[in-house]
């Protein structure tokens, strides 16, 4: 399934009924997706997830530093879950980074950091743990690179799904939520690395785009 669809007019929840940093006050819109419901989606994508790839050796493979919060929660899931089924298998996290180069303008060339030698990976079951999908460009090439190493079957988890026009085939096989193209941050989702300690995923602000403008 796409996940939970947020429709482009969805104006989010105000912040006032929410709980979050002060440091960010003036800096946000709104909250587009509440801290729990975050994590309850998250619980049951971590079941279809066990439900296909819990037959054999698991590797995640976290994509950072997006994914760290997304990939923290889905892992502690899957972990509740092999504890109290007598069905459990192994379970590996390895750390990768994606950079394209230039400075800071994203180009073509995508560099992959930590994925050197996924040697490891062959013959296992792996799962790529994505915080946001747009184009599906970066996990094309992902994807590329760790079907090199022969591993037994590759999974995709992505928290988010953003509607962009030529949105390449490559859609996660677990989707979190599909959301309009907008830049939201939060849960480890970032602005110029900041906003990644905000707990809700949300929508920044104007002056929160200025404030914090490189
Ligand atoms: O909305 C977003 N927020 C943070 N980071 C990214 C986004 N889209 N691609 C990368």
């Amino acid at each position: 399934s796409g996940g939970i669809v947020i429709e482009d007019d969805w104006p989010g929840y105000s912040l006032d009924l929410f709980s979050y940093p002060a440091h960010y006050s003036g800096d946000l819109d709104c909250v587009f997706i509440p801290h729990g419901v975050i994590m309850d989606r998250t619980e049951r994508l971590a079941r279809n997830i066990m439900d296909d790839l819990g037959d054999h050796d698991i590797v995640v493979l976290c994509v950072l530093k997006g994914g760290y919060q997304f990939c923290a929660d889905l892992v502690d899931r899957i972990k509740a879950l092999s504890r109290n089924s007598n069905r459990s298998i192994p379970m590996r996290v390895h750390f990768i980074r994606l950079k394209s180069y230039l400075n800071d303008r994203s180009t073509e060339d995508l560099h992959i950091l930590g994925a050197e030698d996924l040697s490891f990976l062959a013959g296992k079951n792996v799962l790529i743990v994505e915080a946001i999908v747009g184009t599906g460009k970066t996990m094309k090439t992902l994807l590329k690179h760790v079907e090199a190493f022969r591993p037994k079957m590759i999974k995709v988890a992505g928290l988010l799904v953003k509607r962009v026009p030529h949105n390449w085939a490559c859609l996660p096989d677990y989707v979190g939520f599909e959301i309009p193209n907008r830049f939201v941050v939060g849960y480890a989702l970032d602005y110029n690395e900041y906003f990644r300690d905000l707990n809700h995923i949300c929508v920044i602000s104007e002056s929160g785009k200025i404030k914090y403008k490189i």
